[in-house]
């Protein structure tokens, strides 16, 4: 079998910053191929090459055994970024043939635009409706609607960077059967991924970056482990010690009282206390991310009451919230977490202008300090902070909004899905941190479906279903199994 794509000595530089030396990468026809590595290694940049985005400093690309063509590619290639770039107020099938909408006479053919989306989604064995405002999608329906979007620009090659990484469990496996079909239909996936178990479960093959290198590459087979796939990505063996340590807990800093806002989450109540870590957790429509926005006052109005040190507050945006000591990391970076325009040192300084800014002038050493300590203990791969925060990788872009939390020194911080598009050596930073800050007396709250992110930090976990909580654990009787049965509303004893 000849491969569908080859790349070789692919070299390409921002600058000073060398991103890809002489990178060789083969994709086999209708095979699910993985590509990983650390944040900033490189793969987005591969990608953007494979798919025509920006040009390659060197190198030779065949596609389909010829010579790369760029007029070409835009049919053969399509790349799905992590952040969707669908229109909320239009329908499915209008997103679908956006930019190549089909026509009778001057008008819009609508109904053969619905019915040629009907023929997609019926291919892909998918539910969704091409009538329906995309706006109103689940993450997984949005992220299967740009699927379908490349499919029906009949690619046959289809990248995909992170697809899973805001969904939840049911929401994965659900679009794990759209790839699988497609796999069934001929068309080649590469899979840019942090989460090694679903390269395990779904990818037949992997390539590994490392510093803009290619460090391995092979199939995945049986005896393949996580551990193998991070030992290439970091270059050593990551540590399995459990980043949990024990600690003081402080006197109750925040409670949540009968909280309830109709068909989002019921009676709800919950503690924290000062340096302790809580975790949230539940599957798609538990309500955990309406409930902490609207505690912020980004999700009003609702019933019941929020106790900050005792004291009842009404908290009616998250300007009031930081006034209260609470600062809030929504889940979605691009729409909610980053300013586009802005430099990555604006980023970052955001949300303590005030108490740089002395005399109306400020501060540059200040700035300069703050900022160099987040990118230090946070591991920030930036080469100049002047630039656009765009410019940095993804995984980067989601520290730099941890730091702009942390940096404003809270004494609650809520992260919703925290460590979104970060690496695993990366993760274990993040927790470090996360526990170091902890043991120094700020609170956290983590709302998160990953287990292992769960174990890592909490004192206790709140598992809730369908907006209400079901099971409050303590960390000596964590487990994952109970923690799935509950949260697909199942019950334990205890
Ligand atoms: N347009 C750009 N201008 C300047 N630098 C860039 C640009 N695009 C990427 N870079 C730099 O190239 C390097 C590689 O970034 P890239 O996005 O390819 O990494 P990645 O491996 O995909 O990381 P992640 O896992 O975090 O998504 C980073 O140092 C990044 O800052």
């Amino acid at each position: 079998m000849n491969p569908v794509a080859e790349m070789k000595s692919i070299t390409k530089s921002f600058g000073n910053n060398h991103v890809l030396k002489e990178v060789d990468f083969t994709l086999m026809p209708g095979s699910i191929h993985a590509l990983l590595g650390e944040n900033g290694t490189g793969k987005t940049t591969l990608m953007n090459i494979l798919g025509n985005i920006i040009p390659k400093d060197s190198g030779s690309i065949e596609l389909f055994g010829e010579v790369y063509d760029e007029k070409e590619v835009k049919n053969q290639v399509a790349f799905i970024h992590q952040e969707l770039s669908l229109i909320n107020d239009l329908t499915v099938f209008e997103n679908l043939f956006l930019g190549r909408e089909l026509k009778k006479g001057v008008f819009l053919d609508k109904k053969a635009m619905r019915e040629e989306t009907e023929k997609y989604i019926q291919m892909l064995d998918v539910d969704l409706n091409a009538n329906q405002l995309v706006g109103t999608l689940n993450p997984a329906l949005k992220q299967i609607t740009e699927i379908l979007r490349a499919v029906m620009q009949e690619a046959k090659i289809i990248i995909m960077d992170e697809p899973t990484s805001s969904l939840t469990d049911v929401e994965i496996n659900h679009v794990f059967n759209v790839i699988r079909n497609l796999k069934e239909s001929g068309v080649s996936i590469i899979f840019i991924s942090h989460k090694l178990n679903e390269v395990l479960t779904i990818c037949d093959s992997y390539t590994i970056m490392r510093d803009g290198h290619v460090v391995a590459t092979g199939e995945v087979t049986d005896d393949l482990t996580e551990a193998h796939l991070s030992s290439h990505m970091v270059g050593k063996d990551l540590s399995t010690d459990i980043i949990y340590k024990e600690r003081p807990i402080g006197e109750m800093i925040l409670e949540l009282e009968d909280l309830t806002k109709e068909r989002q989450f019921k009676n709800v109540d919950m503690t924290l206390k000062k340096g302790e870590i809580i975790g949230v957790t539940g599957l798609l429509g538990d309500g955990r991310s309406e409930l902490f926005m609207s505690v912020v006052g980004a999700n009003s109005p609702f019933k019941g009451t929020v106790k900050v040190n005792g004291q009842a507050v009404k908290i009616k945006n998250t300007t009031q919230a930081m006034k209260n000591n609470i600062t809030y990391v929504p889940k979605n970076r691009k729409e909610n977490g980053i300013i586009s325009d802005l430099s990555i040192k604006e980023n970052m300084i955001l949300p303590i202008m005030n108490s740089l800014d002395q005399y109306g002038i400020l501060n540059s050493k200040a700035i300069q300090e703050h900022n160099q300590r987040y990118i230090n203990e946070l591991f920030i791969k930036v080469s100049d902070t002047k630039n656009l925060i765009t410019s940095l990788s993804g995984g980067n872009q989601q520290k730099v909004v941890l730091a702009k939390a942390l940096g404003s020194q809270p004494e609650i911080v809520i992260l919703d899905n925290p460590t979104q598009g970060v690496d695993v050596g990366a993760k274990l930073e993040i927790y470090s941190l996360i526990m170091k800050l902890a043991a120094e007396g700020i609170s956290f709250i983590i709302l998160s479906s990953e287990y292992p992110e769960l174990y890592n930090l909490c004192d206790r976990v709140y598992v809730m279903f369908h907006g209400e909580v079901k099971h409050e654990f303590r960390r000596e009787d964590l487990n994952e199994e109970d923690i799935m049965l509950i949260a697909t509303g199942g019950s334990v004893h205890g």
